[in-house]
């Protein structure tokens, strides 16, 4: 035991002089990170440094997204499910992460906001591209998204190759029809640049996966996925929405919107309409046992 027992002692074989080789603040950059955070309250308000790298940390983990959901579509589109489903796990567990997040921003009380959201001029969150590309690549495509970001080229062309791209579920859906699953020919070669819509005749494709889970393991566990990605998104949005109720309640946004009523509309879309009406299917076959007589 050293005689401080309040002090671990330097390991001899502790690298310290680093002049000639790659740090841990040189591989994360971290002078470029650290110093890209930029308030701009007059005086400086205590918690918009909060606020900033609340935004910047979900930016990052959008960045992670992207980067997992391009590698689960190429996985899709070359019939390996298996490397699919990790990436699909991993974004999980990203939206899982940044819906807890939330309560972190929580604790911006709306006093201590309304000191500084003026500072915050038209800026919004509506404007991320990531957030946008993330919505597309879903499958919530909208063209008249990209003319929010004309004076953000770099983000406006992300917006642009994703919106003439396939979206991870007509990927997954061109997946199930190489292994032998009837997807309707009007599925497999859709207009990829709308928004996606409920193909009510893919439902019965989907039901024939959920009746024989035993027979078609890897693609009922894939669909099982793609749910979960949709409810932790959906968990996002609507912590966002409340985390925005508690801070300036039904205020008009910064970005122009209608503020809570227009997000709260966000709430009603869906990626995979068809992965949720199977369910309907499923539960209304259920027998159910007539009321007991009183
Ligand atoms: C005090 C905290 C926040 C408030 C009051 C707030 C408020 C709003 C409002 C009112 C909108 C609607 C557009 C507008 O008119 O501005 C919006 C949109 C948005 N915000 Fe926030 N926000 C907050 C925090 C965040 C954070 C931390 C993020 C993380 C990136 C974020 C991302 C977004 C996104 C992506 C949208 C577009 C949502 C959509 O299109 O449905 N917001 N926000
Ligand atoms: N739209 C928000 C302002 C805001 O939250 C914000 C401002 C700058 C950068 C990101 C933001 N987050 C979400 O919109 C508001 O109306 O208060």
């Amino acid at each position: 035991m050293s005689e401080h027992a309040g002090e671990r002692p330097l390991e001899a074989g502790i690298r310290t002089d680093l002049r000639q080789t790659m740090s841990y603040g040189a591989y994360l950059d971290l002078d470029r990170l650290l110093s890209s955070q930029h308030p701009v309250s007059r005086p400086e308000h205590h918690d918009e440094l909060l606020f900033i790298i609340q935004h910047q940390t979900t930016e990052l983990w959008f960045k992670l997204v992207l980067h997992e959901l391009r590698a689960v579509r190429d996985h899709l589109d070359a019939d390996d499910p298996a490397r699919a489903r990790k990436g699909l796990a991993r974004v999980k567990h990203i939206f899982r992460t940044l819906a807890e997040q939330w309560s972190v921003l929580a604790t911006l009380t709306p006093s201590e906001y309304a000191e500084f959201r003026g500072s915050l001029g038209s800026s919004s969150g509506f404007q991320s591209h990531q957030y946008r590309a993330v919505e597309f690549i879903l499958g919530n495509k909208n063209a008249a998204m990209l003319k929010v970001f004309d004076s953000a080229p770099e983000g406006q062309a992300v917006l642009a190759e994703l919106l003439d791209s396939p979206t991870v579920y007509d990927a997954f859906l061109a997946h199930l029809a190489r292994r032998g699953h009837a997807v309707p020919d009007e599925v497999l070669h859709r207009d990829v640049r709308q928004a996606w819509t409920m193909h009510a005749d893919l439902v019965p494709v989907l039901r024939a996966i959920y009746d024989d889970t035993e027979a078609h393991w890897p693609d009922y566990a894939t669909c099982e996925d793609l749910v979960d990605i949709e409810d932790a998104f959906q968990f996002w949005r609507f912590r966002h929405l409340r985390t925005v109720q508690r801070t300036i309640g039904f205020t008009t946004g910064t970005g122009g919107s209608s503020g809570a009523a227009f997000l709260r509309r966000a709430l009603d879309l869906t990626f995979f309409p068809e992965l949720y009406e199977v369910r309907t299917g499923i539960g209304a076959s259920a027998q159910v046992p007539p009321p007991a007589a009183v």
